[in-house]
């Protein structure tokens, strides 16, 4: 445990003598005890444990799991973030797996093994504070301005950081980034970081216009300029006066209108379709694009001149994936945020999803990640998230440490098991079940966490 973890380890069992046995075997966690629901609510409370062990059959329902299932509830409910290792009976894996449904982080089988149990409650100590760690970092690193931003990447906080230098000058800034990469959010918090803030942020997509269009969007009509044009219109240029005009995919405006930016760039003045008078406009102009302009220009098909006006201060966004730990970070906090709107209460990503996400490559970027998290959401039907419910595949188990991470070698041998069984049966789930010993449910179950299903 590091230091800042000195929060303890609850342990929640009301035969005392294995309670004591618990603690003995554990004793290199710092732990409290408690043997029933309202002394373990008090416990967490005083001391905000950040992991629980907990046996299922609490007073006054020994025999059953009434109890232990309203408990496990009530502490995700006050803490949502503790990490809850279930206890349960020998050949009890429906109720284990409906606790781990319901948020529990692990279960473990009695009679335990000490070493076992320890290795255990150390991961979910780990666990807990890589959480505790992703929250501070995301909350340390935000200008206000930037705070919608989530990264931990130096090569994002460095163009972050340049942003915030550029904001209050008149330079003309050029977002060079992938699709989805945030060029935006970026965009909108130079805006909110200049002395423009007050003023409009107007964004307009030259490639989503069709180019017949895109001048009068873009600079505004008289009224009669043409047919249908029944009353003066002002353009995205005029309706940013005074704050801050985003063109984004700059790569997309056609030859004819280059020159027409550039003009407005040099005099700071436009004429709308179809008049004749030069209206003053002040705007900051940030343009971005995923295309690369130089090369557009060496074909003449990008006017040099206007490149070189507008890449007066040229940022390059690095994609996902070559951000080191924002995909995990971003993650986290999409889950938080749609959780949040959808109701979701306490919703976590599992170990395997977490994985799987910081393996994958995102190529639409953040905005991939974050679709991909907002469905997960809806459709994760307990509340852990996992690998399938974020639509990617479990990541198969690392050569190296986690081959020695047991409940990762138990999953691996039940899935094989499970594969090999209905492989033999021919997929009949009844005659897998028989094969394998276990009740139709429960091999359900087995097959919906192992991601088979
Ligand atoms: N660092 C980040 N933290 C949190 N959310 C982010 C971050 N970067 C991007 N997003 C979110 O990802 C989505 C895509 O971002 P944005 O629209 O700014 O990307 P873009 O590069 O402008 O994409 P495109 O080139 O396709 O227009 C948005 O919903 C945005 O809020």
């Amino acid at each position: 445990m590091s230091s800042d973890s000195a929060r303890a380890l609850l342990i929640v069992e009301d035969d005392l003598a294995l309670q004591k046995q618990i603690k003995w075997s554990v004793d290199k966690f710092e732990s409290v005890t408690a043997n029933d629901r309202d002394s373990a609510m008090v416990q967490l409370r005083r001391h905000s444990p950040a992991v629980v062990t907990m046996d299922l059959g609490l007073p006054p329902d020994q025999d059953g799991v009434t109890e232990g299932f309203k408990l496990l509830e009530q502490i995700l409910t006050v803490e949502p973030d503790t990490k809850v290792i279930v206890l349960t009976g020998q050949n009890d894996q429906a109720n284990a797996l409906r606790a781990v449904a319901l948020g529990a982080y692990d279960f473990f089988a009695k009679p335990f093994e000490p070493e076992l149990l320890n290795l255990t409650i150390e991961r979910a100590f780990r666990m807990f504070e890589l959480q505790k760690e992703n929250r501070r970092l995301q909350s340390m690193y935000q200008p206000d301005a930037l705070a919608g931003l989530v990264t931990r990447d130096p090569e994002m906080l460095r163009v972050c950081r340049t942003i915030e230098k550029v904001a209050n000058t008149t330079a003309t800034v050029m977002l060079l980034g992938e699709s989805g990469t945030g060029k935006e959010v970026l965009a909108r918090g130079l805006h909110q970081t200049s002395s423009r803030k007050n003023e409009k942020f107007v964004a307009i997509n030259c490639a989503a216009i069709p180019e017949n269009l895109l001048e009068s969007e873009l600079f505004g009509y008289e009224k009669g300029a043409f047919t249908g044009a029944a009353k003066t219109t002002l353009g995205k240029i005029e309706l940013a006066n005074g704050g801050t005009l985003m063109l984004d995919e700059i790569g997309d405006l056609p030859f004819s209108l280059q020159a027409k930016l550039l003009r407005f760039i040099q005099e700071r003045t436009i004429e709308r379709v179809g008049g004749r008078q030069e209206i003053p406009v002040d705007v900051r102009i940030v343009c971005a694009t995923h295309q690369d302009l130089k090369a557009l220009s060496k074909e003449s098909r990008f006017r040099e001149d206007l490149y070189y006006r507008l890449a007066e201060i040229v940022i390059n966004i690095p994609p996902l994936r070559s951000r080191k730990g924002d995909a995990a970070l971003l993650a986290y906090s999409f889950v938080r945020r749609f959780a949040r709107e959808q109701n979701r209460g306490s919703l976590n990503l599992s170990e395997e999803s977490v994985r799987a996400i910081e393996r994958h490559p995102w190529p639409g970027n953040i905005r991939e990640l974050e679709n991909c998290i907002k469905r997960a959401v809806i459709m994760a039907d307990s509340n852990q998230i996992l690998p399938e419910d974020v639509g990617l595949e479990s990541p198969d188990l690392e050569i190296g440490d986690s081959s020695l991470d047991l409940r990762a070698v138990r999953d691996n041998a039940e899935k094989n098991a499970i594969i090999s069984a209905l492989g033999r049966v021919n997929g009949n789930i009844v005659k897998a079940a028989e094969l394998l010993g276990v009740s139709r449910p429960t091999l359900y179950d087995l097959m919906y966490r192992l991601g088979l299903k």
